[in-house]
């Protein structure tokens, strides 16, 4: 099972948690939610292979060492073409594709390798906490990744004959879009990259005088 997982450039990334922290962290943070989803993605029981698509050449240096490729894309049109981008560059004859989000801050290997094991070689997703987005694709095994993220994805990916796996896996269905979010990520147990960004480690720096004044609560 190999992975491919897409992120755009880091500061026009996750525009719905701009304001969770300061502007200027604003990349290192989307960049923290991609390096926890994908090293936990590549310790998981069942990948192989974890590609990340990018479009930004902060990427690959932050990706050095970790065994997770990247690929930097130019000029794609947009998420689904980046997808098949990536699965293309990944498939292997009978070999299965996949397609996992970047903002996954508290995946737990085991329930990635959970919902790879239900799916059990059928096309399958996994929907986020919401129901209505998708965390996780997985193709037919040496099939294409016939990708339809976008809103509603869960639905359109349905309709493409996948089949939803991992509803009780609580940190895969954890994507990160907003504030409220990393809050419950940060309830199921942040990766080591996301971990200082989360709202505890934050306050403790707020109370010690060393955050960004527009983050204190008093003036
Ligand atoms: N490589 C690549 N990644 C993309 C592209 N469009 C979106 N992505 C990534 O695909 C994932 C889902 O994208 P979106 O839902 O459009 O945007 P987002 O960055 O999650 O967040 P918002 O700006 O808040 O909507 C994110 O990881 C994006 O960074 C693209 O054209 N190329
Ligand atoms: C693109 C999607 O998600 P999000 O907007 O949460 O990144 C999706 O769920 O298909």
């Amino acid at each position: 099972m190999d992975l491919v997982v897409p992120i755009k450039n880091l500061d026009r990334a996750k525009s719905r948690l701009r304001g969770a922290v300061p502007v200027e962290q604003h990349a290192d943070l989307v960049l923290a939610l991609l390096l926890d989803t994908v090293t936990a993605a590549l310790t998981s029981a069942g990948v192989r292979r974890v590609l990340v698509i990018c479009e930004d050449k902060r990427v690959p240096d932050a990706l050095a060492g970790t065994g997770v490729e990247c690929l930097v894309e130019r000029g794609l049109p947009g998420l689904n073409a980046a997808l098949s981008f990536g699965a293309e560059h990944l498939r292997t004859p009978g070999g299965t594709v996949g397609a996992l989000q970047a903002d996954l801050p508290a995946l737990r290997p085991a329930d990635l390798a959970g919902a790879i094991a239900e799916a059990d070689g059928r096309r399958a997703f996994s929907a986020d906490r919401p129901g209505t987005g998708t965390t996780l694709l997985l193709a037919h095994p040496g099939e294409a990744l016939t990708p339809r993220f976008g809103p509603g994805s869960a639905q359109a990916h349905e309709a493409t004959g996948a089949r939803q796996v991992g509803a009780g896996l609580a940190s895969l269905r954890c994507d990160v879009d907003t504030e409220d979010d990393l809050a419950v990520a940060e309830g199921l147990g942040l990766g080591k990259f996301t971990l200082p960004f989360g709202l505890g480690p934050r306050r403790a720096a707020i109370d010690a005088g060393q955050w960004g004044c527009e983050h204190r609560d008093e003036p």
